[in-house]
């Protein structure tokens, strides 16, 4: 790099000292601390958007956000060309920026990964960085923090999308980069277009009434709530009602996906006046849904219609548009396209889910945690569906597949318009558009559990009833350092410490159906423990007994 870039950096940077003795690194989802320790990690994650943008000649996105965690952290992730998250082989360049000690060490390192991957920095004026955030009070000076850093390299520009949701500003970017319309209103508008194709496509006679009509919504006070108002304006066919959208109420405390699912209770603002009502959960940046209904007889208990049943209901629905729409055409192998259909899921899926999307006839694959574990994995199909148990996940079709579903749609337009296997093109392209290709999103993925539901005439009962979930319990262990556990097979298999997994494996075999594992958790300093059993107790002696095993070999000796 030039002199004159270098002094940019150097003076810049000086302006955003790192806090002594903090080490973050990207994890599973960005990197996420206390909010006052992240200024100078935001302003160089803005630096290292500038260069990605530069790298991939394309629009990058950088979303500062903590998600589910409390409101006094926040975060910061980058969202990479295409709308999902950024390139895993630049994830140890924005732990080694993350962590320089100071300008000097900064500026070698930017000057050092420029040469190495051929970044064209002369061309900077063609980088371009969508900015978004979420409710945080911290997320306005983080924001600046980050432009200042991409504004940091001469010729780059940073452009303030406002107070957006994680799934809105992946959305954008997306769409930016496929020279689509990109705004929110455009988003607004794909989302309740295609969700009224949906409706308008319902078979007549589906059993409707207004206790399935109405549903309830928990915003978790964040932004998911505030964007549901404002879509909730422009939707038609949809009666929703939407608590906790952040008016009052503190963001994420006892209210939100994470901690409806996590906690199996109805969040603030929902109680025994609700039973029977279908509710769902968003969380703090929407990225993740739940649906829930509230118990009648108190303790706030719920019955929990988490990710792994919304993969479910998805999965059904998309199998039988296909059967339909290839229905007949069993000779004619040219109009008869067989995509190939997969369902992806990691280890915290229910085993009962499992269970019954194998019985189904789908093919299922499983990933390590983290979305972009699963999104990878799904993207090598035509038509790929994927979920983690809390909630998040989508829907992705290839280029290929819509291509030839296009065409194909256009042809019974013409030869047979109206008929069932035109409504099952019609549908599949609708659920295309409605569901974000980038990532997931909860507001698209409510629609269309919506749409699904009215389409099947079901209540959130009969949905829940498609499987029973096996008991399980999850528990958190601290340990001296989670890092030297190494695990294989998707995360289900420890094979580092030696000796581990073998103790694991006697304990759980006392227990009929008794499955469990253990990993390191990429968000929090922690050994994540499973188990899944016949029975709840069974479930929770099971998971008790391996996070004594896991505090025996890693822990600080406290058992
Ligand atoms: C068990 C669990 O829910 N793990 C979550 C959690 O990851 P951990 O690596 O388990 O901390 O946060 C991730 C990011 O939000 C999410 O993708 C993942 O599913
Ligand atoms: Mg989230």
């Amino acid at each position: 790099m030039n002199e004159k870039q270098r002094s940019i950096i150097l003076s810049s940077s000086s302006r955003f000292p790192p806090p002594p003795g903090v080490r973050l690194s990207y994890g599973t989802a960005g990197f996420r601390a206390d909010s006052l320790l992240l200024e100078s990690t935001v302003f160089r994650v803005g630096i290292l958007a500038a260069l990605r943008s530069l790298n991939t000649h394309s629009v990058i996105g950088l979303m500062i956000t903590a998600s589910h965690n409390k409101v006094s952290d926040n975060g910061i992730k980058i969202s990479d060309p295409s709308g999902g998250m950024l390139s895993q082989d630049w994830e140890p360049f924005a732990d080694a920026l993350a962590n320089a000690p100071d300008s000097q060490h900064l500026a070698q390192l930017i000057d050092d990964f420029v040469k190495k991957e051929n970044i064209p920095l002369e061309e900077a004026e063609s980088a371009e960085i969508l900015l978004g955030r979420d409710t945080r009070p911290s997320g306005e000076s983080l924001l600046d923090a980050a432009k200042q850093g991409i504004i940091s390299i001469v010729g780059a520009v940073a452009v303030d999308m406002g107070v957006l949701t994680t799934p809105q500003l992946h959305w954008m970017v997306r769409a930016r980069n496929k020279a689509m319309k990109a705004t929110e209103l455009d988003y607004f508008n794909q989302l309740s277009s295609s969700f009224r194709c949906l409706i308008d496509l319902i078979p007549q006679g589906s059993a409707v009434n207004k206790m399935n009509d109405n549903v309830v919504v928990d915003g978790a006070n964040g932004v998911g709530g505030e964007k549901l108002e404002v879509l909730k304006k422009i939707l038609n066919g949809l009666d929703m009602e939407i608590r906790n959208s952040g008016k009052e109420g503190v963001l994420n405390e006892g209210v939100g996906a994470d901690y409806v699912q996590k906690e199996k209770v109805a969040p603030r603002g929902f109680g025994p006046a609700d039973a029977g009502i279908r509710c769902a959960s968003l969380d703090g940046d929407a990225d993740r849904l739940v649906y829930f209904s509230v118990l009648s007889n108190a303790n706030n208990k719920i019955d929990l219609v988490d990710g792994d049943k919304i993969l479910s209901l998805f999965a059904l629905f998309i199998k039988e548009q296909l059967s339909t729409l290839n229905k007949n055409e069993g000779d004619k192998e040219n109009k008869c396209y067989r995509p190939t259909l997969g369902v992806v899921q990691t280890a915290y899926a229910n085993g009962a889910s499992t269970d019954y999307l194998k019985q189904s006839g789908l093919e299922i694959m499983f990933t390590p945690t983290g979305v972009k574990y699963l999104h990878e994995k799904a993207a090598e199909y035509d038509i790929g569906i994927y979920f983690e148990a809390n909630g998040h996940g989508t829907i992705l079709f290839s280029e290929g597949f819509l291509h030839w579903l296009d065409g194909r749609n256009s042809e019974l337009a013409l030869t047979s318009k109206g008929s069932e296997q035109h409504k099952a093109a019609m549908r599949l392209l609708a659920v295309s558009k409605l569901i974000n290709q980038a990532v997931g999103d909860a507001l698209s993925g409510l629609l269309l559990v919506e749409a699904i539901l009215k389409h099947m005439g079901w209540s959130i009962h009969r949905w829940n009833e498609l499987y029973h979930d096996l008991p399980s319990k999850q528990l958190k262990v601290k340990v001296v350092d989670r890092s030297v556990i190494v695990t294989e097979k998707a995360e289900t298999v420890v094979v580092r410490p030696l000796g581990i997994q073998e103790a694991i494996n006697i304990e759980t075999a006392k227990y009929p159906r008794g499955r469990c594992f253990v990993r390191p958790s990429g968000t929090e300093d922690v050994v994540r423990v499973y188990a899944e059993a016949t029975t709840q107790e069974a479930a929770d002696n099971l998971a008790s007994s391996i996070a004594r095993l896991v505090d025996q070999f890693l822990g600080f000796g406290n058992s």
